[in-house]
Parts: C-alpha cells; sequence; structure tokens
C-alpha cells in the first residue's frame, strides 16, 4: 500500500515575526504544493529510505541500526505529539552524519532529523520509502519546512494505527477535523525542530488551509470576500528562518518597549487586514477603496518589518522597482531574502505587469503567480502497490 500527502505552501499577509511573540498574523494557502509519498517495505526489507528530490539527497537506514542509535532514549514511538529532546537532536544528528551528509548542504540537515523524528515517533520502526517533492522554492519565505512538515506527517499518520480512515476512497481526499488537527500538532513538533521557535501559523494554514488568523498558538480562519491577486518574486537570496527569527528575538530582549510598540503597529495592521478582506466588495469603487487600504497596510507593515532587521538589500529593490508601477509590495515569511508580495489590483492592464515582471527578470528574480486559498493538506492512496 502506498499513500500520497500533499500540503500547501502559504503566504503571510501580514503579521510575520510579531506572530511569533504573541501577535496577530494573517496568512493565506497557495496552490503550490509539497508531495511526499510514503510504501512500507516488507519485514525483511530492513531499511528505512528518504529520497529529497529537491535538494538532491537521498539517505538509506537499516532498522536495526536506528533502533540501536535511539535504544539507549526508550522508544521513541508515540501516539501523542511530542517534542524531541536536544539529546535525541544529538541522536539523530549521528545517524545523519553516517550518510556523509555534504557540507554545503549542512543548513538542510535539521530537514533531516525532522523526518527521523516524525517517522519513528508515528511509524515506530517499520521499513519503508519515502519521496519528498515541491513545487515550492525550498527556503524562500512560502512555508516549504511547514508543507514539508505537513505532508510527512499526514502520509505517516495515514499509515499509523493512530488515524482510522477509509482508504477505499479514490484521488485526493482531506482529514476529518481531529484527525487534522493531530496532523496539524505533530507538524509543529517538526517545525521546531527545523525553526526553533516557530509560531504555528505556518503549519497551521498548511494543515486547513485558506485565509486564517492567528494569534497566540491560536487560530480563528477567515472567510475572506475579495478576490485577491498576488504578484510573488522570488529574490533567490537564500535565508534560514531559524536565524532571522532568534535575531528579532535578541533586537526585542535589548529594546524591548520600543519593539513593543512595532509589535503592536504590526497587529494593528493585521487586524486591518482581516477586517478588510470580509467585507463584500458593494460595487467597483467599493473595491478599489479596499484594495488601495490594503497597499497602504503592505507598505506599512514591510517598513515595520525594516525596522526589526529582516528586510534585504533585493528585498528593497523588489519594493522599489514596483513602486516606479504605483504597486505596493511587502516581503512574506521570514525575510532576509526569499519572496516578495506584490499586490495587483483587479483593474491593472496585463501589459503593466509584463513590465513589471520583465524589469525584476533582469535583476535576476523570479516572478510567478499563484492561486490564493484553497484547500490544506490532503492525502491518496494508492491501491495498485
Ligand atoms: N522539499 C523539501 N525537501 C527537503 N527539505 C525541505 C523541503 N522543504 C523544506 N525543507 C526543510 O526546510 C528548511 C527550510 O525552512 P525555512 O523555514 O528556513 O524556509 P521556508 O519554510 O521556505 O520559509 P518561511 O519559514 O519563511 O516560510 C530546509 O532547510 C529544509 O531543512
Ligand atoms: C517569521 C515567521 O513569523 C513566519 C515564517 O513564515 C516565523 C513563524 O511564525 O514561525
Ligand atoms: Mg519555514
Amino acid at each position: 500500500m502506498e499513500v500520497t500527502a500533499r500540503a500547501p505552501g502559504k503566504i503571510i499577509l501580514a503579521g510575520e515575526h510579531a506572530v511569533v511573540h504573541g501577535y496577530t498574523a494573517v496568512a493565506s494557502s497557495i496552490d503550490l504544493y509539497t508531495v511526499v509519498s510514503l510504501r512500507l517495505r516488507s519485514e525483511d526489507e530492513d531499511t528505512v529510505k528518504l529520497k529529497l528530490n529537491d535538494i538532491g539527497l537521498d539517505f538509506s537506514w537499516s532498522v536495526g541500526r536506528i533502533k540501536e542509535v535511539l535504544s539507549h532514549l526508550g522508544s521513541p514511538f508515540s501516539s501523542t505529539p511530542t517534542s524531541c529532546s536536544l539529546e535525541t537532536i544529538k541522536s539523530l544528528a549521528t545517524l545523519v552524519d553516517e550518510q556523509s551528509f555534504p557540507e554545503t548542504k549542512i543548513g538542510l540537515a535539521s530537514g533531516v532529523y525532522a523526518f527521523l523524528w516524525l517517522y519513528t515517533s508515528i511509524l515506530g520502526f517499520k521499513p519503508a520509502t519515502v519521496t519528498v517533492s515541491s513545487e515550492l522554492p525550498v527556503g524562500a519565505g512560502l512555508g516549504s519546512s511547514a508543507a514539508y512538515c505537513v505532508s510527512l506527517s499526514a502520509a505517516l499518520l495515514a499509515l499509523s494505527d493512530s488515524v482510522k480512515l477509509d482508504v477505499s476512497q479514490k484521488g485526493w481526499s482531506t482529514f476529518k477535523e481531529t484527525e487534522a488537527e493531530l496532523v496539524n500538532k505533530w507538524a509543529f513538533e517538526g517545525e521546531k525542530i527545523i525553526h526553533g521557535r516557530p509560531s504555528g501559523v505556518d503549519n497551521s494554514v498548511s494543515t486547513f488551509g485558506n485565509v486564517i488568523k492567528f494569534k497566540s498558538g491560536v487560530m480563528t480562519r477567515v472567510d475572506s470576500n475579495m478576490p485577491l491577486k498576488m504578484l510573488i518574486t522570488n529574490t533567490k537570496v537564500g535565508r534560514d528562518t531559524k536565524a532571522l527569527v532568534a535575531n528579532v528575538s535578541a533586537r526585542k530582549s535589548r529594546h524591548p518597549d520600543a519593539m513593543c510598540s512595532v509589535l503592536n503597529a504590526i497587529e494593528a495592521i493585521s487586524d486591518e487586514w482581516s477586517t478588510i478582506i470580509q467585507s463584500h466588495a458593494v460595487d467597483d469603487l467599493y473595491l478599489s477603496a479596499n484594495e488601495e487600504k490594503l497597499g497602504e497596510l503592505m507598505e506599512m507593515n514591510q517598513g515595520l518589518l525594516l525596522s526589526i532587521g529582516v528586510s534585504h538589500a533585493s528585498i528593497e529593490n523588489v519594493l522599489q522597482t514596483s513602486m516606479k508601477y504605483k504597486l505596493a509590495s511587502k516581503l512574506t515569511g521570514a525575510g532576509g531574502g526569499g519572496c516578495v508580495l506584490t499586490l495587483l489590483p483587479t483593474h491593472i492592464s496585463g501589459e503593466v505587469i509584463d513590465k513589471l515582471v520583465e524589469e525584476l527578470g533582469s535583476f535576476g528574480f523570479q516572478c510567478f503567480s499563484a492561486g490564493i486559498g484553497g484547500k490544506g493538506v490532503q492525502i491518496s492512496f494508492d491501491h495498485s502497490s
């Protein structure tokens, strides 16, 4: 039996970083997915194989070796989501080091630790082959780590005893609410290994889809009534969410009062975002006025993100370029490079978008659009294998 799970990436419309410190963020899923396929092998095959297609790395461990390395910690197998201790991470690092992890890709190792933790905790020591591939750029602000953890958790839980699914269903199906919550909680444990201190917004929007508001670990669904179109520009400048989040925390401990004011201002922006997108446009004039307001909110949010130290020259370049076309932009996700959102008002001409894309392309940036909103994590069973 083989199961495939897919989980969407996301854009943060307002409130990244502030959300780590208990302030509100608004995020939406996008229609770009990370796909995990999981096939259990027969017991005599005795290996766990992990193929990470996007980063070009393959791993293969014997089940015996995994047991040996983890045995002094007791069985990690757990039917309830549990955090990975520092001591366990050290043992997982031994398993990864034994596979001669390339030095140039060492920043990606935490994703493999997260896999090993979720795998051994949810499925125990069953031999299997797991393949991961994604439509999302890895490490660029579109929630690749969350989509990775959500799709992994979903595939593993689908073949575990913790959830009972109707395996006879054909095509993609969604989880029931309580099962989706379990997927989300396990994915959060994976995100902790990759991010250090995730707020939980990314794994929640990837699990549940659509537009959400998130504050202090609590998700509220937002009923968006506005047609939203964003141009996404990948500056291709590499960054690491864990380091950026840690830098903001350090700045907050150096300037607690100033940072508190900035984070409060970001929260006000998130709240206004959610009010505006929930309102019903009575006519075109009303829609344009709301689009203008959202553009201004994006500019203010970006200014505040600059003030907390997470912008980058490449991001500022995208902002200035889009401003020439009177379009508002902000970074999305952790910043420091990665992706920038530009709001495309309903009545913008295709010619203007083409010119902007061409100009951004001349700097080596890559532009694309993605559908905003849509379903969260889904699974599909293949009965032929
Ligand atoms: N498709 C994938 N294959 C393997 N590892 C992945 C994949 N997607 C994400 N990862 C893991 O997630 C890490 C990137 O996570 P990071 O949080 O830094 O970026 P992001 O999630 O894309 O951006 P943001 O958190 O700002 O939305 C990688 O270093 C890797 O460990
Ligand atoms: C930077 C951050 O706020 C969003 C990353 O997409 C981190 C988090 O919320 O976990
Ligand atoms: Mg991430």
